[in-house]
């Protein structure tokens, strides 16, 4: 980890220094010939950590065998600068007397990797430039957002046990997808593409910026593919278990199965693309979202007790996942790396200074999760939520919370704050996504309830 952490605060040094040009003849040479014949990931990284020392004249670079990761991790992503040359170029100049494997590719393959992921985005907004409309709403509605103002207090009022797993599982999910994005240390092609070398003298390919490409957190993997996939993992396996539960005929339920599983795959697909077309993510990375997303569904939806978890576990569970997260962020900037890097990324090559939006940040969205499941922990633990949940089964009085409560949640989302005190943001952050979680809850069935006659039915819809 040591090592690791060397590497980063290396990369970091190196990228603030001024000595790029000599930087990059010294890795052009390096990189072509001391790396042995057949030479494994662990040589390259050296290589790699060695250009590295090179370049920081003498700062020493300590190598452990994690190191090999640290390409594929992105922390290498500060020598991605080396290039003078395209890719090609580079290889030729330096492939004399050497095969393809002691040419030291670990170093580059994340620039050809983020090279196709330009080129790809290039290629989308030229070709797709009329579904501009389609892909905007397919990031939003990815949004965790979505997820916390519209599918939670609907599915809390038809099948209780089905939103709890959507919070659980976005909250859990999100929360890795910030660690996750932290400790991979990707990059955006929104900025890649002007701080990069790989494009040599020649013009770097020009991309399109939105409203919405200006994330300010790191970008791999991508918190809207991963969101996503564990949302409609959730939704999916919900509305098949219902048809089970219905004893749905066999042919209508696989005619079921394959088109609900069909439909989220198109939805991946079209958020996916959303995210490469916006120029906020390379491939790679929405493809690592998918899959850590599905992964956290599945292995979240695995755990019964989430389902009758105490006020108690609520409160610890928020008070580990926020701790861990900020003293992470403390313990690496006590070893002076910072994590959160990419703000000035965002700032810098944002074509829209207005587009660069506070709550993307890595800290609103943590306390807007923690918010929001500490906001759930207390809806279901409060004494007007036991007063309500019996009376809450009849099926009108549900449609008028589902009613009342996504209309309150609309007014709330109305209420924005000013960024210009992070602190404050954060912790106003924090409240509005607990109170947006005690309306449908709590607040609402228990007004209503005081206003409207009800009936107890059944248990779930
Ligand atoms: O990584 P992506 O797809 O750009 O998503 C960024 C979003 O990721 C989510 O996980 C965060 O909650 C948001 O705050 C952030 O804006």
């Amino acid at each position: 980890m040591r090592g690791r952490l060397e590497g980063v605060k290396q990369v970091q040094q190196e990228q603030r220094a001024d000595d790029a040009s000599c930087f990059d003849q010294r890795a052009a040479a390096l990189f072509g010939f001391s790396v042995e014949g057949g030479v494994q990931a662990q040589t390259q990284a050296k290589q790699c950590a060695h250009v590295a020392q090179e370049a920081g004249k003498g700062r020493s670079v300590q190598v452990d065998p994690l190191w090999p990761d640290a390409p594929l991790l992105g922390f290498l992503h500060g020598p991605q600068q080396v290039h003078t040359q395209s890719f090609e170029q580079h290889i030729e100049a330096n492939s004399e007397g050497a095969s393809s494997s002691e040419r030291g590719l670990g170093c580059d393959i994340m620039d050809l990797l983020h090279s196709w992921g330009v080129e790809l985005a290039v290629y989308l907004q030229t070709r797709y430039g009329k579904y501009e409309g389609l892909f905007d709403l397919a990031s939003t509605v990815a949004d965790l957002h979505t997820t916390f103002f519209w599918l939670f207090p609907i599915w809390f009022h038809l099948r209780r046990d089905t939103a709890l797993r959507l919070i659980w599982v976005a909250v859990i999910g999100d929360w890795l997808n910030l660690v996750l994005k932290w400790v991979l240390f990707g990059e955006r092609p929104y900025w890649w593409v002007h701080e990069t070398k790989f494009y040599g003298a020649g013009p770097a390919p020009s991309l399109q910026q939105f409203p919405i490409t200006c994330e300010t957190g790191p970008g791999s993997p991508s918190g809207h593919a991963m969101g996503a996939a564990g949302v409609w993992y959730v939704m999916v396996t919900a509305l098949l278990s219902i048809a089970r539960e219905k004893q749905c005929p066999p042919l209508l339920y696989r005619f079921l199965y394959i088109g609900l599983w069909m439909l989220m795959g198109l939805v991946e697909l079209v958020v996916c693309m959303s995210r490469v077309y916006m120029a906020a993510h390379f491939p790679h990375q929405v493809i690592a979202g998918i899959i850590t997303g599905t992964l956290v569904a599945e292995v979240v939806s695995k755990e019964k007790w989430i389902y009758s978890a105490s006020l108690k576990k609520y409160f610890l569970i928020t008070l580990f996942l926020t701790s861990f997260a900020v003293g992470f962020y403390v313990l690496l900037k006590a070893l002076d790396v910072d994590l959160l890097w990419t703000m000035e990324k965002a700032q810098k090559w944002c074509i829209r200074p207005e587009w660069v939006h506070l709550d993307s940040a890595p800290f609103a969205s943590l306390l807007r999760n923690m918010g929001s499941l500490f906001g759930l922990g207390l809806g279901l633990h409060s004494p007007f939520y036991k007063t309500t949940k019996m009376k809450s089964m009849n099926v009108s009085f549900r449609i008028g919370c589902i009613v009342i409560s996504v209309s309150l949640l609309h007014l709330l989302d109305g209420w924005t704050f000013s960024p210009e005190n992070h602190m404050t943001f954060y912790a106003l952050s924090f409240g509005k996504s607990a109170i947006a979680l005690l309306i449908p809850t709590t607040l609402v069935p228990w007004a209503l309830s005081k206003i409207y006659p009800v009936k107890t039915e059944g248990k779930n819809l």
